[in-house]
């Protein structure tokens, strides 16, 4: 479920690792500090991780350096290719998604960056009750995405991008299923998390929930 994007993310695989270094001005503050934000959900991560989203495979290099075991999951088919040209048979990419995956045997983090947004909050609500089942007391939920403080700060980012031109972007905003940090809060909360939310450039925010 949720995968109505995976023909963007097909045709973006080959370019997608220069999008981030910031080569498109629409995209430069979205990717602001990518590998240090990569890097902060890498430090956060507990013990096993299940990777949602696993793209060109980039989190999923840090985590497997920095000591820990990784299922990784990712549904465009060129993004699997891409991530496996980087880690070779480092890790295992399974087709799956944020709904529908197999399930490790053991897992105590959960993590994505940039991918959250592609399910419809409906789904996002399916998907955090399904992890509070699955996750252990102390396991974590770590998610960077794009989110906002309030419905009036999403429709401000839309004018703000239409204001600059950037009409890419104000079409992604609109478009994808981009959330609010209180939305987020009260779902979390109902599913017994508790979570903290720091915030990483204009866009972009690390929501960490820990399971009670
Ligand atoms: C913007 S990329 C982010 C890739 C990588 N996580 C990163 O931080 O560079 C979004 C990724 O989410 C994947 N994706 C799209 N819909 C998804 C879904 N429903 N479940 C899991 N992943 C999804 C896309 O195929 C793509 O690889």
């Amino acid at each position: 479920m949720g995968r109505e994007f995976i023909d963007v993310f097909d045709e973006w695989s080959s370019t997608y690792d220069n999008t981030v270094v910031g080569t498109d001005p629409e995209y430069r503050e979205v990717f602001k500090d990518y590998h240090k934000i990569l890097e902060k959900v890498t430090d956060l991560s507990v013990g096993h991780v299940l990777e949602f989203g696993t793209g060109t495979g980039n989190l999923t290099k840090m985590l497997l350096e920095a000591g820990h075991s990784v299922t990784a999951i990712e549904p465009s088919s060129r993004m699997r290719a891409k991530a496996v040209e980087k880690l070779g048979d480092l890790v295992d990419i399974q087709d799956g998604d944020f709904l529908n995956f197999p399930l490790p045997n053991v897992m105590h983090s959960i993590v994505s960056t940039y991918a959250f947004h592609h399910l419809t909050d409906k789904e996002k609500m399916k998907a955090i009750a399904l992890y509070g089942n699955i996750l252990d007391a102390g396991g974590k939920l770590i998610f960077a995405d794009t989110m906002y403080q309030s419905k009036a700060h999403q429709k401000q980012a839309i004018k703000d991008a239409i204001d600059a031109k950037f009409l890419n972007l104000a079409k992604d905003l609109q478009t994808e299923y981009y959330t609010t940090i209180p939305f987020l809060r009260s779902v979390l909360k109902e599913n017994d998390f508790e979570v903290s939310f720091e915030r990483c450039n204009d866009f972009v925010w690390i929501m960490e929930a820990v399971k009670q």
